[in-house]
């Protein structure tokens, strides 16, 4: 993907070192685009591993309205365990377990989980119950309905609700573009961490656009990915640079299962990747408070 590794030789050459919220410090830009072509492959970086089953189950995850981590645990999605761990943390029920003790209470503890695995009214709830509305639903049916609408939004960005998050919504405001039969989608991701989050988002919302594209009766065109603050952290420098020695391999094919006609209807077993060869892995510690 030479979009992305343009991208990261952009920041390193042009940005400027930032502090940040979880003082690792950064190397930042304000602004950055990419495009990614459906046509040309699924857009899962080669240039390292990527773990696409974490995509695919957060990705059912917010659709399905989910907010609590126990469905990705159950899962062995690990993503997001830090950040309902340090709010337990605060809590009067922590008595010094480590983050391995919780994942394992909130796994096998279903009262635990329903207490302590909530991130609050994250992507899942703005998704699908914005103040009441089914902005994912109502965008479909829109898109089916009124195809060159140019109002095809949905909004993670609740501001009335973003003291209760764990996390404010990254991935924030997306449209839906329709033409010829065919549909794109554009991001506006407020904050990106190029190395670690960046991957994911890009293939989650690529996935996203094919399952609307499926549902709507369209062929998905183009992701249009905006970033505001585009950083890549201090310590991932050395792996941000691995993989900028590392050559470009073709990307890879997603099937998804034709006979699914309801977004809510998608199960895990509906997706296959296949011709999917990258560099090995390069882990990057994530930054978290
Ligand atoms: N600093 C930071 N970066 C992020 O990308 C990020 C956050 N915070 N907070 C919320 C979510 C959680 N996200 C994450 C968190 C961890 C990985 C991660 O560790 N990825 C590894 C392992 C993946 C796996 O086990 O499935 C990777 O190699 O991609 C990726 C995205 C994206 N978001
Ligand atoms: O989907 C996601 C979620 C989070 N991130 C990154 C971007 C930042 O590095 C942190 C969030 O910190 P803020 O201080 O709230 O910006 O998480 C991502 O890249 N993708």
């Amino acid at each position: 993907m030479k979009q992305y590794l343009e991208m990261c030789e952009y920041i390193l050459k042009n940005g400027d070192t930032k502090d940040d919220r979880t003082n690792t410090g950064t190397i930042s830009v304000f602004g950055y685009q990419t495009k990614y072509d459906l046509d040309e492959g699924f857009p899962l970086l080669t240039t390292k591993k990527v773990h696409l089953k974490s995509i695919i189950h957060e990705l059912l995850w917010f659709i399905s309205g989910d907010t609590n981590i126990k469905y990705l645990v159950d899962n062995k999605v690990n993503i997001w365990n830090e950040w309902p761990y340090e709010i337990f943390k605060k809590s009067n029920d922590y008595q010094n377990e480590s983050l391995v003790e919780f994942i394992d209470k909130i796994k096998n503890d279903e009262e635990f989980a329903k207490k302590h695995g909530e991130l609050g009214p994250v992507y899942g709830k703005q998704w699908r119950n914005f103040l009441g509305v089914d902005q994912l639903l109502n965008v479909i049916d829109d898109i089916k309905k009124n195809p060159n609408s140019r109002r095809h939004i949905i909004s993670a960005w609740n501001p009335s609700e973003i003291k209760n998050m764990a996390l404010p919504p990254c991935h924030a405001f997306m449209q839906f573009y329709v033409n010829n039969g065919e549909l794109s989608l554009q991001l506006y991701q407020r904050s990106g961490d190029v190395f670690l989050g960046i991957p994911f988002n890009i293939a989650s919302y690529s996935l996203l656009l094919m399952m609307v594209a499926q549902v709507t009766n369209l062929k998905p065109k183009t992701f249009v990915h905006t970033i505001g603050d585009a950083h890549i952290y201090l310590n991932h420098l050395d792996q941000v640079n691995l993989q900028l020695t590392r050559e470009i391999r073709k990307l890879p094919k997603m099937i998804i299962n034709p006979e699914i006609k309801n977004i809510l209807d998608f199960k895990y077993e509906d997706f296959s990747l296949t011709d999917y060869n990258p560099h090995p892995l390069i882990k990057g510690v994530v930054a978290v408070w």
